[in-house]
């Protein structure tokens, strides 16, 4: 049996691969800042307007984080076999084609869906990261590795539901509206309750997890997952949801993968040829560069597709509010095979390859 499928099915628990890297203490200082300044802008009495916490997001989730998304497939399929890569863009494709579908004939399922995706990357990418740096000898069983990648994922949107409802449900309704403007009002009354027992659930399973993780050893490996599980929850509480879950995604999710990535080194397996093998190293940074920038153009060319066909594309809000629900579905609907393609089908490497 593989180590990826040993960590992707966690029937065992994995020792630390390295130390912790400093990638993951950029993570985490990085977090830890962004609480402190908005604990001080708090306490000076200032509040950002949601304009300028949309162009934060967008600066987070574009300028940031995008390039990131291209790196990961780049990295899983640099030297993976032609027609592989060329059956990883198809089902990618196909994937997106069917997302955009759904959003468009059930646009509530559509959000659900989108939701459920940014709580599956965060949390199973997370849980990787766990395995390549500091282990998981505290996650022995396979429903353990599930409940962890569902209380870090879930995290990202199950606490900002209980801390910032109002926001939550503005953009949810703007998402939603992007497809059929009023798709969300029959939702509308059973808004309190969804939120208390999403919100209940998720620190109930965040109890059970840490509890759990400590009776089935303790350790090291689970004090450094108790502790960011616990800076995760503080993180959505302090930060505003929108400013939160735009830095979310480049301070910790990639930084984080980019850690993976360093700690498992030159792991990764072969199989085809390596599409940066040339001697010279401005040449394989000519060619590097100009796979991102195909990779760039393909999510450029989706994103003005889709706003291209969508009926609302700005959700009926502000051009910096809309371009958050906008962007949101959009990389939402990338995001999905990102998880599905780029991780769960590749049973032999995957986006969040760990040896
Ligand atoms: C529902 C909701 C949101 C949803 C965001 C989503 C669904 C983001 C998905 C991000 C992904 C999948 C990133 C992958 O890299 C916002 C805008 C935070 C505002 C609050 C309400």
């Amino acid at each position: 049996m593989s180590g990826k499928t040993l960590t992707r099915l966690g029937h065992r628990s994995l020792p630390a691969l390295t130390g912790d890297n400093r990638f993951l203490t950029v993570s985490r200082v990085g977090l830890v800042a962004v609480c402190l300044a908005f604990l001080g802008l708090r306490a000076a009495g200032v509040s950002l307007s949601l304009s300028t916490q949309a162009g934060i997001y967008l600066f987070g989730m574009v300028a940031l984080n995008l390039p990131h998304g291209g790196y990961e497939h780049f990295a899983n399929l640099r030297r993976r076999e032609l027609d592989f890569r060329w059956r990883y863009l198809g089902c990618y494709l196909g994937l997106v084609g069917a997302f955009v579908a759904l959003f468009v004939v059930a646009p509530v399922a559509g959000l659900a869906l989108a939701i459920g995706v940014a709580v599956a990357k965060g949390g199973f990418g997370g849980l990787a990261v766990l395995d390549a740096t500091s282990g998981t000898d505290h996650l022995p069983a396979r429903w353990q590795r599930a409940l962890a990648a569902l209380v870090r994922g879930g995290a990202v949107m199950a606490v900002p539901l209980v801390a910032w409802p109002g926001v939550f449900q503005t953009f949810s309704h703007h998402m939603v509206a992007i497809f059929d403007p009023g798709a969300l009002l029959p939702y509308t009354p059973y808004f309190e309750t969804t939120r208390w027992v999403v919100g209940g659930g998720w620190l109930a399973a965040a109890l059970a997890h840490v509890g759990v993780g400590f009776r089935r050893g303790g350790g090291r490996s689970w004090l450094v997952d108790a502790a960011e599980t616990a800076l995760l929850g503080a993180y959505f509480v302090v930060v505003p949801v929108v400013v939160a879950v735009g830095l979310y995604f480049p301070l910790w999710y990639s930084t984080r993968q980019v850690g993976r990535d360093v700690a498992i080194d030159a792991a990764r397996g072969t199989g085809g040829p390596d599409v940066l093998d040339f001697e010279e190293p401005q040449r394989v940074a000519l060619a590097a560069w100009g796979l991102l920038m195909a990779g760039a153009v393909l999510t450029f060319l989706l994103a003005g597709l889709l706003y291209r066909f969508a009926p609302n594309p700005l959700g009926s809000a502000s051009p910096l509010v809309g371009g958050v629900a906008f962007w949101s579905v959009f990389v939402s609907i990338v995001a999905l095979p990102h998880v599905v393609v780029g991780d769960w089908l590749d049973r032999r490497q995957g986006i969040w390859f760990v040896p």
